[in-house]
């Protein structure tokens, strides 16, 4: 093995989150620091592709919370690159939706009424019940954050008819599934934009690596040339010690540093890909009865949390979506695209089966382009079938909506974030009543290694912003590490010459380890109590 390359930084991962952490050490003056990025490219979870004559986007799509008082930093990003995007307006969706029997749109009256009845029945229930944590609930961004609540209480035994399915579908697993999008919407604005450009949303992060990356001039947009980003790189061993880390990737490579910024997915760091040593720690759980008559015959659970013990459950309790937009060309269209059309449904017995349509008609006139997302378990059920029979499927359905005389699909394209091993899904979904120490915990540093990602972002995981204000977040945490260490350093001069002495045969070898306690963060032992 050849000597391993050292530096002051090593970040695990260019997605977003990745390079926005690099760039800002480097704004800093930490500019000795190696990339390592598994796949062939940089992005990460946003990545385009061409389909169909047009780029279309496989990962992140919207920018999410645009027009309110403050401004969504990606937003401000895009429109410094001039990206070219287009509104979306969800809402109309819902008046969209089509029976699968008759193969008609509901009459507008009919879904909108189901709609507006789910949710006002539901709020009623909630405001009658009195532990409910919905029972202030008096607007509608406090609906948004308990939908889940609502949902379960509505469809008590569970949504039935196929519009009651469609209606859940579309609330719990499309316009809700994180458990704060609301943090997005009230910091950030109501409206989300389509990303519509042929250099993709990933030129986004492609140019904030120009800024502080070498690249060639020999395109306009030029390639990423820097050694210190290094792609096809897979991180498979970390080792970490109070005195640095050590990271190994699959081809055998050694690299060494100061510290590490690990970005990669909460799916990848639920499956193993990396083992740490020492492993990362665990949470132990004891359970027993309570003699106590205030808690008797109740189940306690006391998590005992010894120094370094829980970060394993932190990652295993955070849920991951998996969210899959399906694409399919046609040589024309046979949808209805005026104003408003944007977006259908399809109503079908089984909950999530090829409910939610986008035509691409605004973003890309001409295209002739219809998107289908499927979310979870059918999400994984179409990874693992061939692509032939996924189109079999959509066109069914198409032709259940609007008739058997349409046209084939001419081409489809299947993302598989689920089998990607450097995602393991698409974005991180926490519970909703969610316990803030979980996100304190899946974010907090463990010795020299830092996390990073939209996971580690308390009000905007699951979006790219989130995983951008994460970057700039666990890159100052670090600054202020580094800044901490070199203090103790310099005030502890003498405890770095004794040793030096003793070797000399001057002093005995019985000094203080010379690394500053600060960079072991020993959780204080905690405990909690719930029934
Ligand atoms: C289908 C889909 C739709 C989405 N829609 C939207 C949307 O409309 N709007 C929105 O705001 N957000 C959306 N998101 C979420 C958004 O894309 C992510 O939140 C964001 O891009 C995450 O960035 P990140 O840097 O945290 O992680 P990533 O982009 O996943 O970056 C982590 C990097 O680590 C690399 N890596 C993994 N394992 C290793 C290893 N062992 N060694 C080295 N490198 C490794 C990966 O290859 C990757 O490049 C969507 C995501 C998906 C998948």
């Amino acid at each position: 093995m050849d000597n391993p390359t050292r530096c002051s930084v090593i970040i695990i991962g260019a997605g977003i989150s990745g390079i926005t952490a690099a760039k800002v050490l480097a704004e800093n003056g930490v500019e000795d620091v190696v990339i390592l990025e598994a796949a062939d490219r940089i992005g990460g979870r946003i990545r385009k592709e061409e389909f169909g004559g047009v780029t279309v986007e496989l990962g992140a799509g919207w920018i999410a919370g645009v027009g309110g008082q403050l401004s969504n930093p990606v937003w401000e990003l895009a429109r410094q690159s001039n990206l070219r995007t287009c509104l979306s307006d969800y809402s109309n969706a819902r008046y969209n939706i089509y029976d699968q029997n008759s193969g008609k749109i509901f009459p507008s009256g009919v879904a909108a009424e189901s709609y507006k009845k789910a949710v006002e029945s539901a709020i009623q229930k909630l405001q009658n019940h009195d532990d409910s944590p919905l029972a202030e609930t008096q607007s509608y961004l406090h609906l948004l954050i308990n939908i889940h609540y609502i949902l379960n209480y509505l469809f008590s035994s569970g949504p039935k008819t196929p519009i009651e399915l469609a209606i859940d579908f579309i609330l719990h697993d499309f316009e809700m599934a994180e458990v704060e999008p609301i943090s997005t919407y009230v910091d950030f604005g109501e409206r989300e934009y389509l990303v519509a450009d042929e250099r993709g949303y990933e030129y986004l992060v492609y140019k904030m690596g120009e800024s502080f990356l070498f690249t060639s001039s020999e395109s306009e947009e030029g390639k990423i040339l820097d050694s210190r980003l290094k792609l096809n790189k897979v991180v498979r061993e970390l080792q970490h010690s109070r005195n640095g880390v050590s990271v190994k990737t699959e081809d055998g490579c050694l690299y060494e540093a100061n510290y590490v910024i690990l970005s990669v997915s909460i799916g990848v760091l639920q499956s193993h890909l990396i083992s740490f040593s020492p492993p990362l720690p665990v949470r132990l759980s004891l359970f027993f009865l309570s003699p106590k008559s205030k808690y008797k015959n109740k189940k306690l659970v006391v998590n005992v949390c010894l120094p370094s013990r829980w970060k394993t459950e932190a990652i295993s309790n955070c849920d991951i979506m998996v969210y899959t937009k399906v694409f399919l060309k046609f040589p024309y269209k046979f949808w209805p695209c005026g104003p408003e059309k944007e977006f259908f449904i399809y109503a079908h017995q089984r909950r999530g089966y090829y409910t939610f349509w986008q035509h691409l008609e605004n973003a890309y006139p001409g295209s002739n382009i219809l998107v289908v997302t499927l979310t979870n378990g059918e999400s994984k059920r179409i990874e693992a079938q061939s692509d032939e029979e996924t189109m079999k499927e959509a066109m069914e359905v198409l032709r259940s909506m609007f008739g058997c005389h349409i046209p084939n699909a001419m081409d489809i394209l299947v993302p598989r974030w689920w089998n990607n091993r450097f995602q393991r899904g698409s974005y991180s979904n926490y519970p909703i009543c969610v316990n803030h120490q979980l996100i304190d915990d899946i974010k907090a540093p463990v010795g020299r290694v830092f996390f990073t990602g939209e996971h580690t972002s308390e009000k905007f995981n699951g979006y790219v912003h989130g995983g951008y204000l994460s970057g700039i977040d666990t890159s100052k945490a670090l600054l202020e590490e580094i800044i901490k260490e070199k203090e103790w350093k310099s005030e502890n001069q003498s405890f770095l010459i004794e040793p030096l002495l003793a070797l000399t045969g001057s002093l005995p070898l019985t000094q203080p380890d010379a690394v500053s306690n600060n960079l072991h963060k020993f959780n204080i032992p905690w405990t909690t109590l719930s029934s």
